[in-house]
């Protein structure tokens, strides 16, 4: 295993005169679970694309898995992108054999075992669900995935509070015991404070903190309030 499951170095994306990323540093220990944190349009699924290599960044360099992303460490990376659905006409059985049949490092035992974890009733139709349950099932196709990385852009919006805390305490059991390095965005960090053991914290393009969880807190705080603190001035230096 690297120790570092991303390192980055100048890393720039820029969209007519916008700059979604700007000159991002940022180096990401290995067998982690990282919160990539930061308000609306900061870059997180900039960020996400280019690691999956869907975006090409303008300037500065990317490593994923110690390689530059592309066709090869996909193998290797479960990605949950920014407003997945899922086919509505497929039960949560048929999404998971989906999954099977098309995804690299996929466990079928897995997957149920997650199912029955996160509540989810196999022969129900993916239509019929509702927006947390619909969630449960893209998670679910990330998480049964034997690769080194999962990336999931913004996996709780949409779900209500109760959902959302039922699977961030499902996600916290079941990840404890993995060694698979796990990055989470999110703009809304309420209920998932105790989700992540590494913090990113991003803003405008850049990374204005990075470290251990427990560190960030004890220098500012709940990680509520550190969120806060983005917006006043010291966090612009
Ligand atoms: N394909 C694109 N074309 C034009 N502008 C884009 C494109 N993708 C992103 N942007 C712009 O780049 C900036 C960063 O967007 P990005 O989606 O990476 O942010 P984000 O942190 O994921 O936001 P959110 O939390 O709202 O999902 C935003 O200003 C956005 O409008």
């Amino acid at each position: 295993m690297t120790p570092y499951i991303i390192e980055c170095q100048r890393l720039t994306k820029q969209y007519g005169k916008k700059k979604a990323l700007d000159q991002l540093e940022l180096a990401i220990p290995s067998g982690r679970i990282t919160g990539i944190l930061g308000p609306n349009g900061c870059g997180k699924s900039t960020f996400f694309r280019i690691l999956t290599g869907m975006v090409r960044p303008d300037e500065g360099s990317v490593r994923v898995l110690g390689q530059t992303p592309g066709w090869q460490t996909n193998q290797d990376i479960a990605y949950l992108p920014d407003r997945a659905r899922w086919y509505p006409n497929h039960t949560a059985r048929q999404s998971l054999e989906w999954g099977k049949s098309f995804l690299p490092g996929f466990s079928m035992e897995r997957a149920i075992q997650l199912a029955d974890y996160m509540d989810i009733d196999l022969d129900m139709k993916v239509g019929g669900m509702s927006r947390g349950q619909e969630a449960r099932i893209m998670l679910i196709l990330c998480l049964a995935r034997d690769v080194q990385l999962i990336v999931l852009d913004e996996p709780f919006t949409g779900i209500d509070v109760i959902s959302r805390e039922a699977i961030v305490a499902s996600l916290i059991d079941y990840l404890e015991e993995s060694e698979q390095s796990i990055l989470i965005s999110t703009h809304d960090i309420q209920e998932v404070e105790g989700l992540f053991d590494y913090t990113v914290m991003m803003k405008a393009g850049r990374a204005i903190w990075s470290g251990n969880t427990e560190d960030l807190r004890a220098e500012y705080g709940s990680l509520r309030d550190v969120f806060r603190k983005m917006y006043v001035k010291e966090w612009n230096k």
